[in-house]
């Protein structure tokens, strides 16, 4: 065996994706991953390549396999695109991978051969400006030419015209049939089930089948338990043979021809429908690895939801003077005490909101270099410094008072990350538009105001989202083991550009969509959330009241 997973779960922060995984992939094989949509295909698949670890349970590799010797394609090719140059795009992952520079050419102008993007033609052209088929192309010439054991493809064939799709499941036969062994996670039954070595059903989190392909076409009850539904052939094949038509259960649409051919009979008119045969199906119980999957996510969840939604109850008027009131007292705070105090607080309330440690750092991880930077800048002096480091001072109060102004810093960046995790958009735009209606009196129009705020807060877990998945996907170019060299200047460049891009074409789209469906600022506007004041509201005004005096008057005494 080249993968086997034993008892793998996983959760990301709180929310439970897989339970219980046992899973086999033989060397040599191909095999299909499906499962509805959020069934965790693409969780699995990232734990297979190594890219996460598992919260329990254990992965081990077979034969030369370890996790540098598996390739990922991810269902983004956007997201996994870095260079300015298709060239320096394949050759990124052939220097992490320590190929000398003298070789990398040979290797480059190979995997894109292989992959049907002549050298020629492709190689000095940007990445960010090919067609979605040749984005995923140039994806996977970037997996193949380091040369993997393993080659792991999520979605490969989503979005592709079919000439483009039956292009590439063409090449994914060819690379395994040159001795690579694939994974890959897709919707697309029709297309890989006939070319498959193996499937692997995934059901709520859980592996609900795994095994040869054959026993899930001739029995479509056992996809369609799994809520998926079986492929056209082996749905007309089920008809036929019920109908008399043909003998065999087919193995593919060829099948299907071949035995029709070889039973030229009268074909009766067919009143049933296709599927009601797939509907007749007993698709009544899932499997008991679903149950236990439930019962595993309702024990984590049932910790966290109460608290969020006591969060989320709260009228967004509150939740947006507590934020104001908070920055604005931050900004006046100079001293170390008051400064502490409301560090205190602020993580009191995100444990009491249900945010997990995990996640607050996850979010925090992008600012702290810059506030390391703005902290190192700051305590510079080139006069009477009371440290020297070669040519650089620094002061103790610079370091002093740069350390309060990052900590500042921080605590607004805080204060935002609760806010925005505990208001959903709709909320969060009414309780803004509320409180600054009086200034429509002044010609101000409001409603472009609370837009543009609104979509700007909810942008920024989007950017961070983005963010991480292209930081996995350089990962899986190279392996960084090492977390600092996340942020080498190289890195940083590297990651800059591609979310530029994602950033803009999303601004992009978004600015489309708001045109697209007819949105005009100077009319009034239906709302889509009623702002209800409860006692609790009042309550939690006066803490944040009382809280927000307590603290002024600290920084004020100190
Ligand atoms: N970054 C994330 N943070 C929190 N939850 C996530 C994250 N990514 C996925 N999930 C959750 O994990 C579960 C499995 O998601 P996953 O993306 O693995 O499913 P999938 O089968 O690949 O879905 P699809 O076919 O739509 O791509 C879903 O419930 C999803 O909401």
């Amino acid at each position: 065996m080249i993968v086997q997973m034993e008892g793998v779960s996983f959760q990301y922060d709180k929310t439970p994706a897989l339970c219980d995984i046992q899973l086999e992939i033989p060397q040599g094989s191909l095999t299909v991953l499906c499962g509805i949509t959020g069934s965790g295909k693409s969780t699995l698949l990232r734990l297979i390549s190594g890219l996460v670890k598992p919260s329990t349970g254990s992965i081990s590799y077979g034969g030369d396999v370890n996790p540098k010797r598996i390739s990922m394609v991810f269902q983004q090719p956007e997201t996994q695109l870095f260079a300015s140059s298709v060239y320096k795009d394949i050759e990124y992952g052939l220097e992490q991978h320590g190929v000398p520079k003298a070789s990398r050419s040979e290797l480059i102008q190979s995997a894109l051969a292989k992959v049907g993007l002549p050298f020629e033609e492709y190689s000095e052209r940007s990445p960010f400006l090919l067609s979605g088929g040749e984005k995923r192309r140039l994806c996977i010439a970037g997996a193949i030419a380091v040369q993997p054991r393993l080659l792991i493809l999520d979605e490969p064939t989503a979005g592709l015209d079919p000439p483009a799709a039956q292009a590439l499941l063409e090449l994914v036969q060819k690379l395994q049939q040159s001795g690579l062994t694939i994974v890959t996670g897709t919707h697309d039954l029709d297309a890989f089930f006939p070319i498959a070595d193996q499937a692997v059903v995934m059901s709520q989190g859980s592996v609900y089948y795994s095994g040869p392909i054959h026993p899930l076409t001739t029995d479509p009850a056992k996809l369609s338990a799994a809520g998926l539904e079986p492929p056209a052939y082996v749905r007309i094949g089920a008809t036929l043979k019920e109908k008399g038509l043909i003998k065999k259960t087919p193995a593919s649409l060829e099948d299907v021809l071949t035995e029709l051919q070889a039973h030229p009979l009268a074909i009766p008119v067919i009143s049933r429908n296709i599927m009601e045969v797939v509907e007749d199906a007993d698709a009544d119980v899932l499997p008991t690895e679903d149950n236990r999957f439930q019962a595993y996510s309702e024990v984590i969840h049932s910790k966290t939801t109460t608290l969020k939604s006591r969060w989320q109850e709260r009228d967004p008027r509150v939740k947006w003077l507590g934020m104001v009131l908070g920055s604005f007292i931050i900004l006046g705070m100079h001293s170390l005490l008051p400064l502490l105090l409301t560090t205190g607080i602020i993580a009191g309330l995100l444990g009491s909101a249900g945010l997990s440690w995990a996640r607050t750092v996850w979010f925090f991880k992008p600012f702290l270099l810059m506030f390391l930077f703005l902290w190192i800048l700051s305590a510079i002096t080139w006069s009477s410094p009371d440290y020297s480091l070669g040519p650089i001072g620094f002061t103790n109060e610079g370091i002093i008072l740069g350390g309060l102004s990052v900590l500042r810093f921080l605590l607004l960046v805080a204060i935002g990350f609760l806010f925005t995790e505990t208001t959903t958009g709709a909320p969060l735009r009414e309780g803004l538009e509320w409180a600054i209606a009086p200034l429509k009196k002044l010609g101000i129009r409001t409603r472009n105001v609370s837009l543009a705020v609104s979509i700007t807060l909810q942008f920024v877990p989007w950017i961070l989202g983005k963010l991480s998945q292209l930081q996995l996907a350089l990962r899986s170019r190279g392996r960084q083991q090492n977390k600092l060299k996340q942020w080498t200047p190289r890195q940083i460049y590297m990651l800059l550009v591609p979310l530029l891009i994602l950033v803009i074409s999303m601004g992009d789209e978004l600015a489309t969509a708001i045109e697209s469906r007819g949105y005009d600022s100077k009319k009034d506007r239906t709302p889509t959330y009623a702002l209800i004041w409860r006692r609790s509201d009042t309550l939690s005004l006066i803490c944040i009241l009382l809280v927000t005096g307590l603290l002024w008057w600290c920084s004020l005494a100190t």
